[in-house]
């Protein structure tokens, strides 16, 4: 549209273009010269495309020099300067389904008639280097640089046991140039930065600058520390290879591999955009199982004729395209570090950052896991930092933007207090990193933590009675005394006890009161009463549910009694096996730990939660109040035919589930246990029994099979003898 008559550009862009352009170049310097940027690549791309686009408003702009025509730059820096024989060019981006569209359509006009493949490849987060092999061995490495020039890193490279010294095998050329990514592994990542804070130095961001700034150490002796690695992703300059070179950039991938050079195992050459698509999606789901990280794809046109047909522009390969995925870093500030206690009373920092919004949601908080990592990861208060949000999971800090500081920031300091109790903190056993706060009865955090969960989903699941409610019923603003003083009072509570509560508001994600944020101020709410001082609807429906819930399966019961370990799957072991909580409490050690699906761990952790005085006396309370403490149907006992029967389970059955089989073992009052002895009864035997088979060949145990099971099921033990199989003899 513009250009042919009218050039002249407004003073405003102009001047725009000149500010962007400036501030683009000194983002460059920082990146590859300094390896620490100031901010993150999303952000960098974005002004870079802002470039673009006032250049597309105002072509003239588009000078050579300008930073959209250039591979980064050409930096006076502490290397000597090396030529490469073949430029390194950058590669033009794809953000979203329509210009990857553009750019396949363009190649189907440029090469009409003609029959081409797409080499799909992972497009690694590292620095490009380039290598040079004659006669096979290697004499020279470099970055990138500004594309015809590069910084000589060899005695560095050298260093990385990835890169052979010498290329063996068929068909080495007299000289062949290699380009591939040098990366850092990002579970690496964390050990490095611990070194370098432990040893006062600045911890690198995350893991790119990492291998940046490893590779490009004035002493090859620190580059030799480092967990480096590389993947060959192209070549350059090829001489005295016989014929006319390679024909297809996969072949040569493969031809690279049998020389000794690490080619990627994910590359994949594919007929056309709906194979592109398909490789772009399945690397979208599966982007945390590659060995290294990634932030796009790289599809290339694999007919290495048909690649110069299509050419370069100054900067790019026509013939390539990168799909860059979603960034999954940002950087923000780390506004506070925090503690936080948990139902168990570990107290956890966790990170407050200002709110940035990553791999689609909106991150607030990060978790720190202990004051360990804080101090490893080398973050202050007030810094700007790397944060990481990977898929599902929970977003971490990376490292600190160091170059950002400006003496403002602090460092944290774990506090020796509990911050809602002020009970002094103290390590589970000695030797452990984490601190727990020791009032586990009634440090409010810890009731509040345990209370919300025995109303949660996994234990009664009562509804109405939220995060917001254990707060309330916890710390009150008034009364001062809080109506639960432990959960033994949970189902006693009263439409009384709850009309004069005033609480906090506050906020699920954080656990903290919310402010207003005009006045500072907490804010409160009368939450069980409405403005007449009469019950709320949802108050009333509470505590009916609140009854309700004491006729809860007894699994349920055990798992919200937050015993250490006895999560929902060990609650439901226990209370098939024992069908009641007394027999649970009377059970001695060993007889738990037999129990499947119980071991012992819990077993341990179980005698030990009853021999507190309090934890019984929650239990009696309980019982007083009406809630289950026998599972269903132990109460009526009909006949229990296999009373004193002990069987095992293994196997898959054809005919019961796992579950099954032993719930009917266990109504008729036989013992199931997980491993087998002398005194095992019967072992039931599915396929893929494994050892416990062969142990109880070597114990001579009757063994059924699922026709046997049901003759024991059906006609006792007696019955089921006669239908076990010869002792000794082998399964088919
Ligand atoms: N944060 C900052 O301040 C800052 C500054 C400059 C650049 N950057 C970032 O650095 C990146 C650098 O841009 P760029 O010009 O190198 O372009 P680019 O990273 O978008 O693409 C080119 C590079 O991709 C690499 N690559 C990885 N896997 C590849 C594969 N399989 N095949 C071919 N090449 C592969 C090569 O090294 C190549 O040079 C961008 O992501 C940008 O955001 C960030
Ligand atoms: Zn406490």
């Amino acid at each position: 549209m513009a250009g042919e008559q009218d050039v002249t550009v407004p003073a405003e862009a102009r001047e725009k273009h000149a500010r962007l352009a400036e501030q683009i170049e000194e983002h460059r310097f920082r990146y590859y010269v300094k390896d620490a940027p100031i901010v993150s690549d999303a952000e960098f791309d974005r002004l870079l495309r802002e470039l673009e686009g006032i250049e597309e408003e105002h072509p003239p702009l588009r000078t050579p020099d300008s930073p959209t025509q250039k591979v980064a730059g050409q930096y006076e820096t502490e290397f000597t300067e090396v030529a490469h024989r073949e430029r390194m060019l950058s590669l033009d981006n794809a953000f979203d389904d329509d210009e990857l569209g553009e750019w396949a359509d363009r190649v189907a006009r440029e090469l009409e008639g003609v029959d081409y493949h797409f080499l799909c490849e992972l497009k690694i987060d590292g620095l490009a280097v380039n290598l040079t092999y004659e006669h096979g061995r290697l004499t020279r490495a470099a970055t990138r640089g500004d594309g015809r020039t590069g910084e000589d890193i060899t005695p560095n490279v050298r260093t990385i046991g990835d890169i052979p010294e010498r290329l063996s095998g068929d068909r080495v050329p007299d000289l062949v140039e290699v380009r591939g990514e040098v990366f850092f592994p990002m579970e690496r990542f964390e050990e490095l930065n611990a070194g370098l804070v432990a040893d006062g130095k600045a911890p690198f961001a995350n893991p790119r600058n990492a291998a940046a700034g490893s590779l490009r150490q004035k002493d090859p002796r620190v580059t030799a520390t480092r967990p480096l690695h590389m993947v060959v992703h192209g070549i350059g300059a090829l001489e005295g290879f016989g014929g006319d070179g390679f024909d297809r950039l996969s072949h040569a991938y493969a031809l690279l591999r049998e020389w000794g050079l690490p080619t990627s195992t994910h590359n994949r050459v594919v007929d056309g955009l709906k194979g592109v698509r398909d490789f772009i999606a399945y690397y979208g789901e599966h982007r945390h199982s590659v060995e290294h990280e990634i932030d796009g794809v790289v599809v290339k046109l694999d007919e290495i004729p048909l690649q110069g047909r299509l050419g370069s522009t100054s900067r790019a390969p026509r013939w390539a395209i990168a799909w860059k995925y979603a960034p999954e870093e940002v950087n923000t500030k780390l506004v506070d570090i925090r503690v936080g206690v948990g139902r168990t009373g570990r107290v956890t920092p966790y990170a407050v950052v200002e709110p940035v919004t990553v791999a689609g949601s909106e991150v607030e908080f990060a978790t720190l896991h202990n004051q360990e990592v804080v101090r490893s990861k080398g973050v202050f208060i007030g810094d700007t930092v790397v944060l990481r949000k990977a898929g599902d999971v929970i977003p971490e800090i990376l490292g600190p933007v160091a170059d950002l500081r400006d003496g403002s920031e602090r460092e944290f300091v774990m506090p020796s207090e509990c911050p809602e109790c002020g009970s002094k903190l103290q390590p589970m056993k000695e030797g452990d990193i984490d601190l727990r706060c020791p009032n586990a009865r009634s440090c409010p955090a810890q009731l509040r933590e345990r209370l919300f969960y025995l109303a949660g989903r996994k234990c009664l699941d009562i509804e109405h009675f939220g995060y917001v409610v254990a707060s309330a019923l916890t710390q009150p603003v008034e009364p001062a005394e809080p109506p639960l003083r432990d959960e033994g009072g949970v189902f006693d509570l009263t439409v009384d006890d709850l009309l004069p509560i005033v609480a906090y508001v506050v906020d699920p994600d954080s656990g903290l009161p919310k402010r207003d944020p005009e006045t500072g101020e907490e804010k409160t709410v009368t939450l069980f009463a409405n403005k007449e001082g009469e019950p709320k609807k949802n108050t009333l429906a509470m505590l009916e549910k609140i009854q309700e819930a004491k006729s809860r399966p007894l699994a349920r019961i055990i798992t919200g009694l937050s015993i250490r370990h006895v999560g929902p799957v060990a609650a439901e072991a226990l209370a098939r096996e024992f069908r009641s909580l007394d027999r649970i409490a009377a059970a001695d050690e060993a007889e738990l730990a037999a129990t499947e699906g119980v071991g012992p761990t819990i077993a341990a952790s179980l005698k030990a939660w009853f021999a507190e005085d309090w934890h019984r006396e929650i239990v009696e309370r309980w019982r007083a109040a009406g809630v289950r403490m026998e599972e269903e149907g132990s109460a009526d006992e009909g006949p229990r035919p296999l009373e004193g029967v002990t069987v095992v389970v293994t196997g898959t059955l054809a005919t019961y589930t796992r579950d099954a089989a032993k719930a009917a073992l266990q109504e008729r009052g036989a013992k199931v246990t997980g491993s087998v002895s002398k005194k095992t009864g019967f072992v039931v035997v599915g396929d893929n029994p494994g050892s416990k088979y062969d142990k109880a060949v070597q114990h001579k145990v009757p063994i059924l099979d699922d026709d046997g099971l049901t003759v024991l099921l059906t006609e006792g033990p007696d019955a089921a003898r006669e239908a076990a199989q010869p002792v000794g003899e082998q399964a088919e």
